[in-house]
């Protein structure tokens, strides 16, 4: 049986611990809190992010980072993008020296600007073969409702992609190859980005011709970030880019399209932050991603947008009419 470590008991390591154990893995959960740890072992419950699913008797959890390293083939890392570094730090001595570090997370680094899997195989000194990413259209809520998804598991390594691949594979959870983890780990970060763009855009009472001309361009800004680092274009119009772009900007499960939404109807940041108790990674990300576009020359205009009216507070209304009066273009330039 397939041993993995699940680092991250938010809404995403829990369910995609859930999907892993229905794919036939043993799983050990770690978590920092003794209570939750404590609930998933007796009650099979992880009361604090997904109350309502019972967990398969096959995760169990732990405090003990050592403890959930122990013979795992595949480590999955699912805590903030912004704590990774640190907490990978503390885990790594522990680590089985063959394990492979699974990214969930879809953020890029503050002040670095890495990809998280440049994090990691930085941190835990991995090479390209010991280091995948999970990325497409799964939120975590449905997924832990076992309703259909599917996802794409990237690794330079394409034998490795495909054990992954085996090891997450269910009924209801479909993964496809990729060996392209650049691209899917961008399409991953930057859609959070456009989605507090399409909230906000909602919160403002804008239409559907609105949100649609956003995910489009959107997806043109991720394209071109991409392919000026070495990203390639077909994994854009993949489930990592487009699948998981339309998936975050249109549910409502989203916590950063629902962020973006606070936004826009017109509560402050601060106000934004407090009601939101989950992580909504584009909220730092789009900073990143910003100074991402900047090192490789490119144009970011929904990023640059977002930018301004979360941290330089410039009214939506405002930002909307800069957007609108940009210079026209040709579409694909
Ligand atoms: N929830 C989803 O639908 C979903 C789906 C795909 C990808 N993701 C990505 O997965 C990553 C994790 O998201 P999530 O939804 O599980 O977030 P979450 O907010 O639900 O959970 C985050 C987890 O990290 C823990 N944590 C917070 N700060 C920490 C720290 N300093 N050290 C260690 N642990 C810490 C929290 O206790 C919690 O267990 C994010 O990058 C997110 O973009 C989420
Ligand atoms: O809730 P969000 O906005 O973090 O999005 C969740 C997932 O990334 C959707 O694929």
């Amino acid at each position: 049986m397939t041993r993995v470590a699940v680092y991250g008991t938010g809404s995403w390591g829990t369910a995609f611990a859930m999907v892993l154990a229905d794919a036939g893995c043993d799983v050990t959960l770690w978590g920092r809190r003794a209570e939750l740890v404590d609930a998933v072992n007796t009650r099979r419950r992880n009361p604090d992010y997904l109350p309502d699913v019972e967990l398969p008797a096959a995760v169990r959890a732990t405090t003990d980072p050592a403890e959930a390293a122990r013979g795992a083939r595949f480590t999955v890392l699912a805590v903030p993008s912004q704590t990774l570094r640190g907490n990978l730090r503390e885990w790594a001595p522990v680590l089985e020296r063959d394990t492979v570090l699974v990214s969930l997370m879809k953020g890029v680094e503050l002040g670095t600007t890495e990809r998280m899997s440049e994090v990691m195989a930085e941190v835990a000194d991995a090479g390209p073969e010991r280091v995948a990413v999970l990325s497409g259209p799964n939120l975590a809520k449905e997924i832990a409702a076992r309703q259909p998804a599917a996802s794409v598991v990237a690794c330079r390594d394409e034998t490795v992609a495909r054990g992954l691949q085996a090891a997450c594979h269910t009924p209801y959870f479909r993964p496809y190859t990729n060996t392209d983890v650049v691209g899917c780990e961008l399409g991953g970060a930057v859609k959070n980005v456009i989605a507090l763009a399409v909230g906000i855009a909602d919160g403002m009472g804008l239409g559907d011709n609105a949100k649609a001309s956003l995910i489009t361009r959107g997806l043109a800004e991720t394209t071109r970030l991409g392919l000026a680092m070495g990203a390639e274009a077909h994994t854009f119009a993949g489930l990592a880019g487009m699948g998981d772009l339309v998936a975050t900007c249109s549910s409502p499960l989203s916590r950063n399209h629902t962020f973006g939404t606070n936004l826009g109807r017109g509560m402050t940041l601060e106000e934004t932050v407090a009601v939101t108790r989950e992580t909504a990674e584009g909220v730092k990300s789009c900073r990143s991603v910003l100074d991402l576009a900047r090192k490789h020359g490119t144009e970011v205009p929904i990023t640059e947008t977002v930018v301004g009216i979360v941290h330089g507070g410039v009214p939506p209304m405002v930002a909307l009419k800069e957007l609108m009066s940009r210079s026209a273009k040709a579409e694909g330039a």
